[in-house]
């Protein structure tokens, strides 16, 4: 389960970005909604604890990671939140196999071949395990970084903006492998999007725009 209660971020020089309270359960799929502007990458930082708020709660698996120590909060993120960042951010130099073996280093966890050949095989990429990171495509890339999202078996997915310049084709890929990899984790999934072909994909939805949340 996924919580915020009188949430607020404020980035210097900016104005406070105040959150609705909300609460998302285990296996939910969720659309964060809005306007460009109305806090949805904040917000997933938050979620992530890669941001610490000016006030209020975060509270993950009914643990308030808002007041762990920041050493905690990044170990409690590998282990327990997968986040397909906006601009992905795989290690370049990195092969794609060895972009998943870190995800698994910075959470603690120990080396694993096999869940790593099991989500590579899933993602369709089991054929570039071995391909360094700059030489994929834009779509292979995407999934490289769904795959590191959900190699630890993250309780909360969260994908900033994943379809964004995809065609259809694509954008229906994209958001069927991250509806079947939370799925297949039992996750709370989180996608901050505008692109309204989502819907269909994410039954709940949190909308920034109008400080609400519709089932
Ligand atoms: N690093 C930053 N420093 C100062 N202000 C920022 C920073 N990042 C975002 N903001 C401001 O905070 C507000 C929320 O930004 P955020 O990126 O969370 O919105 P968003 O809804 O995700 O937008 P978009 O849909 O365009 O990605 C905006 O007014 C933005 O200008």
């Amino acid at each position: 389960m996924l919580q915020i209660k009188d949430l607020a971020y404020r980035y210097r020089d900016g104005q406070p970005l105040h959150f609705p309270d909300w609460r998302a359960e285990a296996g939910e799929h969720w659309w964060l909604s809005g306007p460009s502007g109305t806090g949805k990458t904040t917000l997933l930082h938050l979620l992530a604890g890669l941001l610490s708020p000016s006030s209020g709660a975060v509270r993950v698996n009914e643990q308030t990671i808002t007041d762990f120590p920041s050493a905690a909060r990044d170990r409690f993120r590998g282990r327990h939140i997968g986040l397909v960042f906006q601009r992905l951010h795989l290690l370049p130099a990195l092969t794609v196999a060895a972009n998943l073996e870190l995800a698994r280093y910075l959470a603690g966890l120990p080396r694993d071949h096999a869940r790593i050949e099991q989500v590579l095989e899933r993602l369709g990429l089991a054929d570039l395990a071995g391909r360094r990171a700059h030489q994929l495509s834009q779509g292979q890339a995407q999934r490289v970084a769904i795959a590191r999202a959900v190699v630890n078996r993250p309780s909360i997915l969260l994908a900033d903006e994943p379809t964004a310049s995809l065609d259809d084709e694509n954008a229906r890929r994209v958001a069927e492998l991250l509806c079947e990899q939370a799925a297949a984790c039992r996750a709370t999934l989180v996608v901050a999007s505008h692109d309204t072909r989502l819907a269909r994909w994410l039954p709940h939805r949190l909308d920034l725009a109008e400080g609400r949340v519709a089932a």
